[in-house]
């Protein structure tokens, strides 16, 4: 509907509309939208997201004015660069793990598996990557079923129910209905399985710091050895120097007093939600559009290939996964990604309350309107992206983006309130793809047209992302019975279950 609105009132370049008694402009041009994201006092969000206040309170995603000013401060230094770079080898032990469990779905003598939809596999890999990496804990999502991960698509499905049926905009109503009813039976699970995580780590800090101050106590250590100690246990841990995410947390809680369990819980419920859910969608949504267009897929992997061979060769060390370094020569991998979320952008819109009045497009928006900016749309501006359906990585090569506009294409958002974790997203996303795709062809079975997309809290597929897996041939000592069936060992690096320990030839 919004799409045929924005063609009917194309010249117009904005759509306004009411929904009950709430005055809404759609934007999904990249003046409009700049006007909005660029500004440093248009930063609320719309009070639509006050409906996920029950869920993720007011974390860095549903807050305003100065407690986000403050948050976004204090939570800027858990996604620095040089701590992403130690989040790889966790990264990579999961892709592994998800690679194995790929495997196992795969016919011995075909090689190929039966029709998955690949999303279900990817979230609980994602999920278990940002368990162990923003909050250090291992919690396999992806060796269990995870009623964590069916409530929260539940929770995303009523979160697009409420928004479009004013009735249940009033708490008492929604409460009342029996979408409320299931909305709050969801978030108890949720809820409690993050306590967990929450109390888990809480534990551990208080026993790593109190073994620490014991030890300083009576080797009279000073404040130097003390952190020193602190650090020592965070690289036993974790393989690496670094304050995860909610380490950083506790030490606001614990330490300096500024952050309450429940501050600590809503932080924790948003990250977990924007940290895994829209990687698995975009990641997903790959690796189905790959499924479509072979000679793309196949001109990624020769790029893959060419990448993690080379360095396996040359240093003749078994494959553990990939370096920065390779994820970063990956080129026209990372145009795949964009023209991805250019066609299906994870986060279809993005909501703005206008504290002031504001001029958009030649118009005179009143304070208090709702600004949803339809990335789904603007992503489809014919005059930034000619014949916008047609998939085309080489949109993206830099020869292709020079002068466009800055505000044309935001799958992270943009401004002051674009996506802290971007960085982290596209790392865990190469990552992952990288390592599907060198030992696995993809088909998939749906064409575009055939999906029913869905914007709610991220785009969906109602009827799924469905792909058929492909083994791919590999090194020479490989013997395609081995798998599952000669080795019952379940270890990372077992040479006999590891597929991605061997040398990668071509394509089946
Ligand atoms: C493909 C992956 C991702 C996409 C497409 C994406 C997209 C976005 C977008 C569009 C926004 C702005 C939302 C708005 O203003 O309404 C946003 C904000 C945010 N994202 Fe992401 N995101 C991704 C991954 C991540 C990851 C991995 C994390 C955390 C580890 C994360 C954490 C956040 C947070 C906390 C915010 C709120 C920032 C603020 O308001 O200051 N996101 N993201």
């Amino acid at each position: 509907m919004l799409t045929s609105a924005s063609l009917i009132y194309g010249k117009e370049r904005i759509v306004s509309m009411w929904l009950g008694t709430r005055p809404f402009v759609f934007l999904f041009t990249p003046e409009a939208v700049e006007v909005v994201l660029s500004s440093n006092t248009l930063t609320d969000k719309a009070a639509e997201y006050d409906f996920l206040k029950p869920w993720l309170g007011l974390g860095l995603v549903t807050s305003k004015g100065n407690k986000w000013k403050q948050r976004r401060k204090l939570l800027t230094p858990a996604f620095h660069f040089r701590i992403l770079n130690d989040f790889l080898p966790i990264i990579n032990e999961n892709a592994e793990v998800l690679i194995n469990k790929l495997n196992q779905l795969t016919d011995n003598k075909s090689g190929e598996s039966k029709v998955i939809d690949i999303l279900d596999y990817i979230t609980l890999t994602t999920l278990d990557v940002i368990c162990e990496t923003a909050m250090g804990i291992k919690v396999h999502c992806r060796t269990k079923e995870s009623e964590y991960v069916s409530c929260l698509h539940q929770v995303s499905e009523l979160f697009l129910i409420r928004i479009s049926r004013p009735w249940l905009w009033p708490d008492w109503s929604f409460a009342l209905s029996s979408h409320g009813q299931r909305y709050k039976r969801a978030l108890n699970v949720m809820k409690t399985f993050t306590m967990k995580v929450i109390k888990q780590r809480k534990a551990e800090w208080i026993e790593s710091h109190s073994k620490c101050g014991q030890q300083s106590k009576s080797s009279s250590t000073n404040q130097l050895d003390h952190d020193d100690q602190i650090s020592k246990k965070t690289t036993t841990e974790y393989g690496a120097k670094r304050m995860a995410f909610l380490d950083l947390l506790m030490e606001h809680h614990l330490q300096n007093n500024v952050m309450t369990i429940e501050d600590v819980r809503e932080e924790v419920d948003t990250f977990m939600f924007a940290g895994h859910d829209t990687t698995a969608m975009s990641i997903s949504w790959t690796l189905y559009i790959l499924g479509l267009y072979k000679d793309i897929q196949d001109k990624v992997r020769d790029e893959i290939d060419s990448i993690s061979e080379s360095d396996y060769n040359n240093k003749d060390e078994q494959f553990t996964g990939l370096t920065i370094n390779q994820l970063k020569q990956m080129k026209y991998l990372d145009c795949v990604l964009k023209e991805v979320q250019r066609v299906y952008p994870v986060a279809p819109f993005i909501g703005r309350e206008l504290s002031e009045d504001t001029m958009i497009n030649g118009y005179l928006v009143p304070k208090g309107t709702t600004c949803a900016i339809f990335t789904y749309l603007l992503h489809r501006n014919e005059e930034t992206f000619p014949n916008p359906e047609h998939f085309d990585p080489d949109r993206f090569l830099p020869e292709n983006c020079s002068g466009r506009h800055p505000y044309s294409y935001i799958p992270f958002s943009a401004g002051p309130r674009d996506c802290i974790g971007q960085k982290f997203a596209v790392m865990e996303e190469k990552a992952i793809l990288a390592m599907v795709l060198r030992s696995f062809s993809v088909r998939s079975v749906d064409e575009r047209d055939k999906l029913v997309i869905s914007g709610e809290m991220v785009l969906r597929s109602r009827n799924g992302l469905r792909i058929v897996l492909s083994r791919r041939k590999l090194g020479k000592d490989f013997d395609e019975t081995s798998i599952g069936s000669k080795c019952n060992n379940n270890q990372l690096n077992c040479k006999h279950n590891s597929l991605s320990n061997q040398p990668v030839t071509r394509n089946i």
